[in-house]
């Protein structure tokens, strides 16, 4: 048998996660929790919004640590990021909530979404149409697929369960075959991650070798490895208006400035009394 590749190990570890989690919860409990649930905001609707009129639609993601780069913030505070991203131009968030190999929290989704008025992603590795319903009750508003993690009647079952409880989807693709089967689901948002996650390469390219054969209809997010203003602008003058970063922010002092900085360098950046300046 071959070495498991990271997404491997995580998908492994997150089948015995969730059996764990059904026997705490039962699925009637979180189907009454997701009825209560704060109603949803909108995900896909803030992303066209601004990228119809060629403005920046970012996700600015809440993430402390991943299984490629260890911990990328020390002092880590949601609700504290949460509104600093909002100010910063956000136009959603995306809150890992994986814990072992991400270092996320449940609690640390509801902080973040308490602390704005931002749609969120609850970004997680989701196998079982449990999780979806859990996501909801959670009070995300929308859910990621990956479509390397899932086969095909996996992601058709996972965004019927999503379309149901008024979640929005996005479907994360690396390639041309995952692309094709995500364009089988009736979903706006394509994600294109520009990292493998069976290896952790990272390359922009994958965003622009696979953008002419998304259909006009869809949405296009590039995810991963948004560093500096060269790859924003690279982004857009391929017209790619939809960005998911996290590493760039997180690692910032303050990361709606480093937004602000990266998305919309030409407005002003706020003064906060913490500024030396
Ligand atoms: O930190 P970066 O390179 O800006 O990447 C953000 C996001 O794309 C990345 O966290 C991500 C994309 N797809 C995922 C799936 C699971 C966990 C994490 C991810």
């Amino acid at each position: 048998m071959s070495v498991p590749t990271v997404l491997e190990n995580i998908l492994a570890r997150k089948a015995v996660e969730v059996a764990q989690r059904k026997s705490q919860v039962g699925l009637d409990e979180l189907d009454r929790r997701a009825s209560q649930a704060d109603p949803v905001r909108g995900f896909a609707n803030a992303l066209l919004e601004r990228a119809q009129r060629k403005a920046p639609a970012v996700i600015a993601e809440i993430k402390k640590a991943s299984p490629s780069k260890g911990v990328l913030r020390e002092q880590f505070e949601p609700a504290e990021i949460a509104a600093s991203y909002e100010a910063g131009g956000a136009a959603c968030l995306s809150v890992l909530t994986d814990v072992d190999f991400f270092q996320g929290a449940d609690a640390y989704l509801q902080q973040a979404r308490g602390a704005c008025s931002l749609p969120v992603i609850r970004k997680d590795f989701l196998i079982d149409p449990y999780q979806v319903v859990e996501t909801r009750a959670l009070g995300a508003d929308c859910i990621l697929l990956i479509a390397s993690a899932l086969d095909d009647a996996r992601m058709a079952e996972l965004a019927s369960v999503a379309a149901d409880l008024n979640l929005d989807v996005l479907v994360e693709v690396h390639d041309g075959d995952e692309l094709e089967r995500a364009l089988r689901l009736d979903t706006p948002l394509i994600g294109i991650n520009n990292r493998n996650l069976h290896t952790f390469e990272v390359s922009l390219e994958t965003t622009l070798d696979l953008l002419p054969r998304v259909p006009q209809d869809r949405l296009v997010v590039t995810e991963s490895g948004i560093l500096n203003r060269a790859d924003v602008e690279l982004m857009e003058i391929n017209e790619v208006y939809a960005f998911l970063v996290g590493e760039a922010f997180m690692r910032a002092e303050q990361p709606g400035l480093e937004l602000q900085r990266l998305f919309f360098p030409e407005r002003k950046p706020r003064t906060t009394t913490a500024d030396p300046e």
